[in-house]
């Protein structure tokens, strides 16, 4: 895919202006609460601005769809044939809680399918990616390797979110023999999953669509199976912005 190169550049490099952020004093951070309660700071406006003047140069005549500018009306929104799907900083809690568990998501959108994905992890330096049908990729400093899942042993191994964790996700677990759950804050669930690293990410609360689309096709592509609640097809071409529940897993149907 031609953009991959390109939009893998973008990504750390919005990578490194959070960082920018993440050196300083948490009073740098100018956390502000969003109306859904959720932080926002200066390093995920830094990210956006970046990106969004970034994916304009490289495709002026595509449209974005970021989380800090996704106030666009679903009139217009579902004119999109293809667009850009953005999660400047996915994991804010994190940033805050300097965990270093926090990504940069970026999906390009086509009818409603996620076709490519790049998550990049600043403070782990790794860079996930994945086109449609070419399969992902994890990229550090060591190189560039293919991401596979692998076969479940006897432990299934549960990646969940650290910060914002969900009842029903007890009933869920009931029906493996053996598990091992650990929380992992924002798209890194996807990334684990993804790299082999972990089994099944079950998801009982809610996302939005700029949280999952990047780590949709990177899943996927990657051996994974992706399923939303009562959704087939178009997950990302929606009225709704807000996800239902998912599974992304490495284990047999
Ligand atoms: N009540 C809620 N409504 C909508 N999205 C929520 C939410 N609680 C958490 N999220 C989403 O979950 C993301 C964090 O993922 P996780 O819980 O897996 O670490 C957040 O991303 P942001 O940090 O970009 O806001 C946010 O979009
Ligand atoms: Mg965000």
């Amino acid at each position: 895919m031609h953009y991959l190169n390109a939009v893998i550049d973008i990504a750390e490099q919005a990578g490194k202006a959070i960082l920018a952020v993440y050196q300083q004093d948490t009073a740098a951070f100018n956390i502000t609460g969003k109306a859904d309660d959720s932080p926002l700071t200066a390093a995920d406006l830094a990210a956006h601005q970046l990106i969004v003047k970034a994916l304009t140069a490289l495709t002026p005549h595509l449209p974005i769809l970021s989380e800090e500018a996704a106030d666009i009306s679903w009139e217009i929104r579902k004119t999109w044939q293809r667009y850009w799907l953005v999660d400047p900083l996915d994991g804010t809690k994190e940033f805050i809680k300097r965990n270093g568990e926090f990504t940069v998501n970026i999906a390009l959108i086509d009818d409603g399918e996620p076709v490519l994905g790049v998550i990049h992890a600043p403070v782990l330096n790794k860079t996930y990616y994945a086109a449609k049908g070419e399969g992902a990729f994890v990229k550090t400093s060591a190189g560039v390797k293919a991401a596979k899942v692998s076969t479940p042993g006897d432990v299934i191994r549960v990646v969940g979110s650290r910060s914002h964790p969900s009842p029903d996700l007890a009933g869920y677990l009931a029906q493996f023999a053996q598990h091992d759950m650990v929380p992992v804050g924002s798209s890194l669930k996807f990334c684990l999953v993804a790299e082999g690293l972990a089994d099944v990410y079950p998801r009982f609360g809610p996302t939005m669509q700029w949280d999952t689309g990047a780590g949709h096709i990177i899943a996927l592509e990657a051996g994974a199976s992706v399923s939303f609640d009562g959704i087939t097809s178009k997950v990302y071409q929606r009225e709704q912005l807000l996800n239902p529940h998912f599974m992304v897993s490495a284990l047999t149907p």
